[in-house]
């Protein structure tokens, strides 16, 4: 597993002004979309291409277009979806598949309380958006449903990382035989006894869209 944490003042910017808890909802949500088009400018890089020839007015240009299949996004239900646009402003011909899952918070376990995900995923490149690797639990469940669908490279596009489940997370996968990427804008300290990323930005789904029942 290779983790990326992209180093750039307007990224470092933005989630500053994300953590701070003072920032309203509307403020959030333009801030979380505004750092996954910058995040996904990144994770993007190995975007499979091919090559194409277009006629200019001038001559032949060689170039690239995305490849076949179409990569598939995925979002990660209920707070990956505040990531979804920003994503889709980069790569609009993607597919999108959707994941529900809620991590019990007493037990720190993810389950997953809904799919909708094509039924085959051969030869797919997939980006999974979810905005909190804590304890990575939910990342891993999400991964490994995703290569079981024959899903063959796997990046996860998160706002911010703890060590502690970019730790659990690689060891979660080692029986994973295919390239996966995090790309992440922080790496923060640690968990918190309640399984909190610290200093986070509190709880991403609640920021986004108010306090879950
Ligand atoms: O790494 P983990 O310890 O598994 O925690 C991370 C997960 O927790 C949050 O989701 P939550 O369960 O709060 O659901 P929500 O998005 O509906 O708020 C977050 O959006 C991640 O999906
Ligand atoms: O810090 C955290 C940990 C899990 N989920 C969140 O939304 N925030
Ligand atoms: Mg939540």
């Amino acid at each position: 597993m290779e983790t990326h944490v992209v180093d750039h003042p307007l990224v470092e910017a933005k989630l500053t002004t994300l953590r701070d808890e003072r920032t309203e909802s509307s403020t959030f949500r333009t801030l979380a979309d505004e750092l996954v088009t910058l995040l996904a400018y990144e994770a993007t890089r190995g975007v499979r291409v091919e090559d194409v020839t277009v006629q200019t007015p001038v001559a032949a240009a060689h170039g690239v277009a995305l490849a076949r299949p179409r990569p598939l996004v995925v979002p990660i239900l209920r707070a990956g979806l505040g990531m979804l646009e920003g994503m889709m402003r980069l790569l609009p011909t993607a597919e999108v598949g959707f994941l529900g899952m809620v991590r019990d918070e007493e037990t720190l376990r993810a389950s997953t309380y809904a799919e909708r995900l094509p039924a085959d995923l051969s030869g797919r490149q997939c980006y999974v958006l979810d905005p909190m690797l804590a304890t990575g639990g939910t990342l891993a469940a999400a991964i490994s449903f995703l290569v079981e669908r024959g899903a063959d490279d796997i990046t996860a596009i998160c706002l911010l990382a703890a060590p502690e489940g970019c730790a659990n997370l690689e060891q979660g996968l080692a029986h994973v035989d295919v390239p996966v990427r995090i790309v992440t804008a922080a790496m923060d300290e640690k968990l918190n006894e309640v399984g909190y990323i610290v200093p986070g930005l509190g709880d991403a789904g609640d920021r986004l869209y108010g306090v879950a029942q």
